[in-house]
């Protein structure tokens, strides 16, 4: 291909624009840092670039950078700027407002927590060793192993703020899908009347769920580590185990972001103990995964990019998310005879899986 004129510099745009990624990230990585929505927020929904360099504690001198960080968070959609005459002087000033994007940085729907635990260095650091990692041969650590020593559930385990930082990310993910799953689909728990929430951590989506449904007697299986820190002011009753030995019986078996860790055979083995663990289908017996579901649902361009990327991302602990015949596939080999996949919760699905 031989590209000239526009073309050309079109092209190297492209290349840019995949080159400087990170820096939006870094961008919106400060912007949670600063507690800039919140402070957008405090002021009543609009805040000048004093009020938000006062609040964050930004000195004089580094105001016009904090502005040329505005501009940034304000191009990529992140907050939005209105020029207003304001003061005795009557000049003119920008006010930042938030957008939708933002509105997610503040208040009873706050992202901030899962976006800090991704955008935070031993996370980020993990993907420099991808064409590295893709050349050695298996079986060997994962990315996040390599770059940290570790893996992320023994970091987890041996590190408190590590432990806090992901275990407060997940929730905040949970709390914030889960008003979704039972509000907007909750007819997927009808008829069930106990559910386990396997590697349920501290209980976030067993905790909404017996909120709608206050009838159904909800219990979460995690590690012995995992259980030992797990609230005591809730109904919700922690079972500590091991769900690749036994899951305990129920009607319902819930699993939210657990088997994209897995390859296919620890899912199988995770399923059958599912299955075993539940009444046939004609008594109410079902498994309930939320999960990615490659090209499931809407197919434009933004939802299947990010599927794809968030396969890539999860690569870094060995995971990997599957399209709907891998999921089948998995299905089948634990038992299972029927499914419906249900894309309704932006790029991930309700799956129900029957006996
Ligand atoms: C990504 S987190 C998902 C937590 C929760 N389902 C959520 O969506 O917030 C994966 C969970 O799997 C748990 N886990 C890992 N291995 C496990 C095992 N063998 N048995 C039970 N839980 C396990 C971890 O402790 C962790 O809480
Ligand atoms: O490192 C992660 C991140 C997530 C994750 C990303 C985005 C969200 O809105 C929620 C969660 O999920 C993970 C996960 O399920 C896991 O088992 C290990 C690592 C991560």
């Amino acid at each position: 291909m031989e590209l000239a004129g526009q073309a050309l510099l079109d092209a190297q745009l492209d290349l840019w624009q995949n080159t400087f990624a990170y820096v939006k990230s870094m961008a919106l990585k400060s912007a949670i840092d600063l507690r800039i929505a919140e402070t957008i927020q405090h002021h009543g929904g609009g805040a000048t670039l004093f009020q938000i360099a006062t609040r964050a504690m930004v000195p004089p001198a580094k105001i016009p950078c904090l502005s040329r960080l505005m501009r940034v968070l304000t191009a990529t959609g992140v907050f939005n700027a209105q020029k207003t005459r304001s003061g005795i002087s009557s000049c003119e000033q920008l006010f930042y407002s938030l957008t939708p994007m933002s509105c997610l940085l503040v208040g009873s729907r706050n992202q901030a927590p899962i976006t800090t635990m991704l955008l935070q260095s031993t996370l980020v650091s993990s993907l420099f060793e991808l064409g590295g990692w893709l050349r050695r041969e298996l079986p060997e650590p994962c990315m996040f192993h390599l770059r940290n020593d570790h893996t992320l559930w023994e970091l987890a385990d041996s590190d408190p703020k590590f432990n806090a930082l992901f275990n407060n990310g997940m929730n905040s993910d949970t709390e914030f899908i889960m008003d979704i799953v039972v509000n907007e689909f909750g007819e997927v728990f009808h008829g069930v009347d106990s559910l386990i929430d396997v590697a349920g951590g501290h209980g976030a989506a067993a905790h909404a769920i017996m909120k709608a449904f206050p009838h159904l007697k909800c219990s979460v299986l995690d590690l012995d580590h995992v259980v030992a820190d797990a609230p005591n002011d809730t109904n919700v009753h922690y079972i500590a185990g091991n769900m690749f030995e036994t899951v305990p019986p129920a009607s319902m078996i819930f699993l939210k972001w657990v088997l994209h860790d897995w390859g296919d055979e620890e899912c199988v083995k995770i399923l059958k103990n599912c299955k075993e663990a539940i009444p046939p289908r004609d008594k109410g017996g079902k498994v309930v995964i939320i999960d990615i579901v490659i090209g499931a649902g809407q197919s434009d361009k933004q939802r299947k990019e990010m599927q794809v990327v968030f396969d890539l991302f999860i690569m870094f602990i060995n995971g990997i998310e599957r399209d709907e015949n891998q999921w089948k596939k998995i299905f089948f080999e634990a038992g299972f005879r029927d499914y419906k996949i249900t894309p309704v919760l932006g790029v991930r699905s309700i799956i129900e899986v029957y006996p």
